[in-house]
């Protein structure tokens, strides 16, 4: 039984990685990750400055879930290119990813530029939804905007690269959406990032349990689970197939990314799961997705992915 996949043209020997943002803000948090069961890790979207982020706390956890306005905070992008362009020296062969961040179309191929004159070979996630940015809308929800920067991004970048996209909730927006990333050669697209501006409240003190915007917040973790399988689903229905599915939200258990899987997604990443529990979540994770397979009668994930069946 093997939980190997292939996405964007590198071999995997496993299915599962960090999502960004969790894990991997500096080289020692990457590298618990590189050292873990993880099958690669992705960066902290790295903006063109470094940056503090919004004030704390800014990040919580509940019974069922995270709620986030960190901000972008992150060490900037040469940081994470000089980590990365190391990290391949030391493990030659092995594929990461780095997920960049502009705040307008001239820092996102500013950003692109910077990666093509360093000596790094793994595959970009362009971050297009950061949702807790002050006054930056979603460039996610702007449909001729997200148009604008991938033509432009790929008028000038030819190597490896991802989009991550917040939670569509309507069947007209996945038309929408996927008509216009099917124009694009896109290694992949990467649903969901969390969903946006959610508020949770500690009812003792009758207060909001984060500081910036009022408490308005990201939310991650098992409550996003049916809303990430229907953005990974509806997107590997519209896409064409050499667009592949990375799918991140709700993921706790073995069951969660046997689940992402069927619906098509080709590798998986463990964001406010792996908060909680550390880099040791990546054995258990893939002792029961070879648990559930065995069960099944699967040897790869290839067997089973995109197989969701209907009534
Ligand atoms: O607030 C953040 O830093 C953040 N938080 C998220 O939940 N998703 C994102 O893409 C980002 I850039």
């Amino acid at each position: 039984i093997s939980t190997a996949t292939t996405l964007a043209g590198s071999n995997f020997d496993n299915c599962m990685m960090n999502a960004s943002g969790v894990y991997c803000m500096d080289s020692d948090e990457l590298l618990a990750v590189e050292n873990s069961k993880a099958a690669t890790f992705v960066t902290k979207s790295g903006t063109l400055q470094p940056r503090k982020g919004n004030p704390e706390p800014r990040y919580f956890e509940t019974e069922f879930g995270s709620i986030n306005s960190m901000g972008l905070p992150n060490n900037g992008v040469d940081y994470y290119l000089d980590f990365v362009s190391q990290d391949q020296i030391n493990h030659p062969g092995k594929t990461y990813f780095l997920s960049i961040t502009g705040f307008n179309l001239a820092e996102d191929l500013e950003l692109l530029q910077k990666v093509t004159d360093s000596d790094f070979a793994g595959v970009v996630e362009l971050n297009l939804s950061c949702p807790n940015v002050p006054g930056k809308p979603q460039t996610g929800y702007d449909f001729e905007t997200v148009d604008a920067i991938l033509k432009a991004v790929f008028d000038v970048y030819h190597k490896p690269l991802g989009v991550k996209l917040p939670p569509y909730f309507d069947i007209i927006h996945f038309d929408q959406m996927a008509e216009i990333l099917n124009k694009y050669p896109l290694s992949y697209v990467n649903s969901i990032n969390s969903i946006g501006n959610g508020l949770y409240i500690n009812d003792d003190t009758e207060t909001v349990v984060i500081k910036p915007k009022q408490g308005f917040g990201g939310i991650g973790g098992e409550y996003v689970k049916p809303t990430a399988l229907a953005n990974v689903h509806a997107f590997y229905q519209r896409l064409n197939k050499d667009i592949q599915i990375i799918g991140t939200g709700g993921i706790q258990t073995g069951k969660d990314i046997f689940e992402h899987i069927l619906c098509g997604a080709s590798m998986v990443q463990v964001g406010t799961a792996l908060m909680v529990e550390g880099p040791v979540i990546f054995e258990r994770l893939t002792a029961e997705l070879e648990a559930i397979m065995a069960e099944k009668g699967y040897s790869s994930i290839e067997d089973f992915r995109g197989k969701l069946n209907y009534l």
